[in-house]
């Protein structure tokens, strides 16, 4: 019999320096490791000694040590360990950014230069990682802003994550971004970027991640690129007035995931270059990671080398390559950590766990069921159901619904797509005078929050509602995208 604390089967692992031990979960298991000795972090995010971390929802990831360490835990379905990692790489790439924002910080203090740095810029890092899909892009924005985070100069880095399906701090389909203060932690690929004030207790006590998130509504960038663009320049300008008034905050820079296609696959090569042009110029980008590419390395350094240094580095041989219904079982989870919050039952034999640092209880959500009017939500969907981008369309041929355009939904309507889907409720516009209000507004505002349709009642004209809390909907703005979700 394992004792309290300590998981049934349980074995240690020694790991040398510079090495990481990866392991892949299968549905429905857990895994509990404990740091026994030495130093070992999972993505940059360091773990404590003797306290037992959780991870759940098929979550793939390493815990890698840079001095060695033993580790103690429970089976995964797949394990191993590695001594091929581009960690070094990654961490010089922390430390070139570290002196950027040290050069950065000193510039606003007007602290004296000295000599040998006289002709550098002082740019703190505004990078954007760019990569094929599964190459490991969002992992290592991970490394970098924990790296920062953890550098102990009080940096809080922006993350800004562009990728439509990683879903990031809200559902999927949302793009956002939000200052890190505290190491993002790994535990389940529902929470990919760890979890946000808004969608969990205010007991958080790692992270009280609070980020502005603009609803997009599909996986796919090619589905409406004008759109993403209008979002991704809308964050660009919030993050901008932001530094207006935090010239310190602006000092650790930002750092930006991109979806995988804006590197390789399907949709044309001007519109992926269109939309990584529009985050060089929203986020005022200086650095542009290709991560093992050597197509779009050469393509980036073309376009970007005269302007702003592009570097190629390495991809880890870890990345899991993840399919399509692995993606979709991803963002099930994601909407039922929105509403339900994140419960991994701890594998047997261990009590007291946490996850990511946080006390099990503190992540359980109860979500609320309500039944509404359909007066009571005004819904609509930017551009036509499906639609081809612009550029697709005969040569000067019009459509009649642009692909920016609000169109109203009839809930009574037959085929209104309403049923389970996923509607993001939009934050009230900031101008209330009519004479300040314009006609795409809708496109500009940022989501307070997400709720989805479980039932309709076309013949009493009430729909049901799943929310995260018992908030009232009546009079909001909702917009539908292509994302379902069922219990
Ligand atoms: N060194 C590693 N060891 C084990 N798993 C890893 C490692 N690096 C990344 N992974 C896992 O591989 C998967 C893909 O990584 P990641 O999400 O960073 O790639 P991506 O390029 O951002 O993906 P996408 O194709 O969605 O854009 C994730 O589940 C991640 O946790």
């Amino acid at each position: 019999m394992a004792s309290e604390g300590h998981p049934l089967e349980s074995r240690e692992w020694n790991l040398d320096p510079e090495t990481e031990y990866r392991f892949e979960l299968d549905p429905g298991t857990s895994l509990a490791v404990r740091l026994v000795r030495g130093y070992a972090e999972v993505f940059g995010s360091e773990l404590a000694p003797n306290k037992h971390y959780l991870f759940g929802s098929e979550c793939k990831a390493a815990i890698f040590t840079w001095q060695g360490c033993t580790i103690e835990m429970s089976h995964p379905s797949t394990e191993y360990v590695s001594e091929e990692t581009p960690m070094a790489a990654y961490a010089n790439l922390h430390i070139a950014f570290e002196q950027m924002r040290v050069r950065a910080l000193r510039d606003l203090r007007g602290s004296p230069v000295p000599d040998y740095e006289r002709d550098k810029p002082s740019d703190p890092p505004r990078v954007l990682i760019l990569g094929p899909e599964n190459s490991g892009k969002t992992t290592v924005c991970k490394i970098l802003i924990n790296y920062a985070v953890r550098a102990g100069q009080g940096w809080s880095p922006i993350l800004i994550n562009t990728d439509p399906a990683e879903g990031g701090w809200a559902a999927p389909g949302a793009l956002s971004a939000a200052p890190v203060h505290s190491p993002l932690p790994t535990c389940s690929p529902g929470n990919p970027l760890g979890s946000a004030a808004t969608s969990a207790p205010t007991a958080l006590s790692s992270n009280a991640l609070l980020p502005l998130a603009y609803w997009y509504g599909h996986a796919e960038s090619k589905r409406n690129p004008l759109l993403m663009e209008r979002i991704i320049r809308n964050i660009g300008e919030n993050i901008n007035d932001k530094y207006q008034v935090d010239l310190q905050g602006r000092t650790a820079g930002l750092i930006v995931d991109t979806p995988s296609s804006f590197a390789s696959g399907p949709g044309s090569s001007d519109e992926r270059q269109k939309l990584i042009k529009a985050c060089v110029d929203a986020f005022k980008i200086n650095v542009i990671l290709v991560v093992g590419h050597e197509k779009l390395n050469v393509e980036m350094q073309r376009a970007y080398a005269s302007l702003l240094t592009v570097v190629k580095i390495p991809k880890s041989g870890g990345v899991v390559e993840l399919d399509h219904l692995y993606r979709e079982r991803v963002h099930n989870y994601q909407l039922h950590i929105y509403m339900y919050g994140q419960i991994i039952p701890p594998p047997p034999g261990i009590s007291s766990a946490s996850l990511g640092g946080e006390t099990l209880t503190d992540l359980v959500l109860a979500p609320s069921s309500t039944v509404i009017n359909f007066g009571d939500l005004s819904i609509f969907r930017i551009g036509a159901e499906t639609m081809a981008p612009s550029s697709a369309l005969p040569i000067g041929a019009a459509r009649a619904v642009s692909e920016t355009q609000a169109v109203a939904i009839d809930p009574a309507q037959p085929g209104s797509g309403l049923l389970n889907a996923v509607l993001a409720i939009l934050a009230p516009p900031v101008n209330t005078e009519e004479s300040e209000r314009y006609d795409e507004e809708i496109l500009d505002l940022p989501i307070s929050g997400f709720i989805v349709v479980t039932a309709l009642d076309i013949k009493q004209r009430k729909m049901t509602i799943l929310a995260p809390n018992q908030g009232s909907v009546v009079g909001r703005t909702a917009i539908i995208g292509s994302y379902e979700w069922q219990e």
